[in-house]
C-alpha cells in the first residue's frame, strides 16, 4: 500500500493514472514510505515473541513484577523516540512479515498483482482463539488487511471496508503455514466488490470472505 500512497495510481482494473494523488486517494496523506533498518525485522519478531510469552504463561507474581519493571524500562527507551502517523517503518515494509507491524499477523506476500494477491503465514499463540485455535477477530483481520493490497494491486485508489462477511469454513490452527488468495471480483462505481479465501496446504478452505471496498472521494477521511 505504501508505494501506492508513494507514487500515486498504478496501472490496473479501472485505472486512473496520472492523475492526482491527493484527488483519488481521499483525504489520505501523501505517505513516504519509511524503509526499515537491517534489524528492525528482528526488533518486530522480538515483540511477537513477548506477545505469545504473555499469553502462554503464568508468571509467579515476583516474575510480574520484574517483567514490568522491565517492559516500562525498555517502554522508556523507546518514548523519545515517537513520530506521527507515517513517519514509522512499522506497516510499510512489505519483505517483512506484518509489513513489519505488529498490529498485523506475520504473514508474506507471495503475488501481488492486478489480478489478485497471494499470501502465506501462519497464526501465533498471541493469535489464539479457543482450544487451539485462531480467533475469529483475528480472521477478520487478516482478511480486512490483504483487502487493502486486494485494492492497491488492482490499480485502483484507496478505498475504505464497507463490509466484510467472513464465513469460518474450518477451524484454523495456531502455528501452521497457511495460504490466502484474493482479488477483485466485479466494479461498480466506487464500488469495488472483492473475494478472498484462507487454505491450508493440502488446499482445504477454512474461511472465505466477500467484501464491498468503496473508493473514498476527495478529503474523505
Ligand atoms: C501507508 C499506507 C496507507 C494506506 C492505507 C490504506 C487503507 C486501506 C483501508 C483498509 C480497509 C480498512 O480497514 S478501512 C477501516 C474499516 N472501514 C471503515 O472505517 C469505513 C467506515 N465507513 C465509511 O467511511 C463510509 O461508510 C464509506 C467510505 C465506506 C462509504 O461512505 P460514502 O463514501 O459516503 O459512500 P455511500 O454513498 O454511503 O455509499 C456508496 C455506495 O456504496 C453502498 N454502500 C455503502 N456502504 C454499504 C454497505 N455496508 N453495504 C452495502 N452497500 C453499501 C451505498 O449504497 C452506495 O451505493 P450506490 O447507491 O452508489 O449504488
Amino acid at each position: 500500500m505504501s508505494e501506492s500512497v508513494q507514487s500515486g495510481v498504478r496501472p490496473g482494473n479501472g485505472v486512473r493514472s496520472g492523475d492526482d494523488v491527493h484527488e483519488h486517494h481521499g483525504g489520505f496523506p501523501v505517505f513516504t514510505p519509511v524503509q526499515a533498518g537491517p534489524n528492525y525485522g528482528e526488533f518486530v519478531e522480538s515483540l511477537r515473541r513477548l506477545q505469545d510469552l504473555a499469553v502462554s504463561t503464568h508468571l509467579p507474581d515476583d516474575v510480574v513484577d520484574d517483567a514490568i519493571a522491565r517492559v516500562n524500562a525498555l517502554s522508556d527507551m523507546l518514548e523519545p523516540h515517537r513520530v506521527s502517523e507515517g513517519k514509522s517503518p512499522a506497516g510499510f515494509n512489505r519483505q517483512l512479515p506484518g509489513r513489519g507491524s505488529l498490529l498485523l499477523l506475520p504473514w508474506l506476500f507471495e503475488k501481488v498483482e492486478v489480478d489478485g494477491i497471494r499470501s502465506r503465514g501462519v497464526f501465533r499463540l498471541f493469535h489464539r482463539g479457543g482450544n487451539s485455535a485462531a480467533h475469529g477477530g483475528t480472521i477478520g483481520l487478516l482478511f480486512d488487511d490483504m483487502l487493502g493490497m486486494i485494492v492497491y494491486a488492482s490499480g485502483h485508489p484507496i478505498a475504505r471496508t464497507a463490509y466484510l462477511h467472513v464465513n469460518y469454513r474450518q477451524v484454523t490452527p495456531l502455528e501452521t503455514e497457511l495460504v490466502l488468495e484474493g482479488r477483485v471480483d466485479r466494479v461498480e462505481g466506487r464500488k469495488l466488490f472483492c473475494t478472498a479465501e484462507l487454505r491450508d496446504l493440502d488446499g482445504t478452505v477454512l474461511a472465505d470472505c466477500e467484501a464491498l471496498m468503496i473508493e473514498l472521494l476527495p478529503g474523505q477521511p
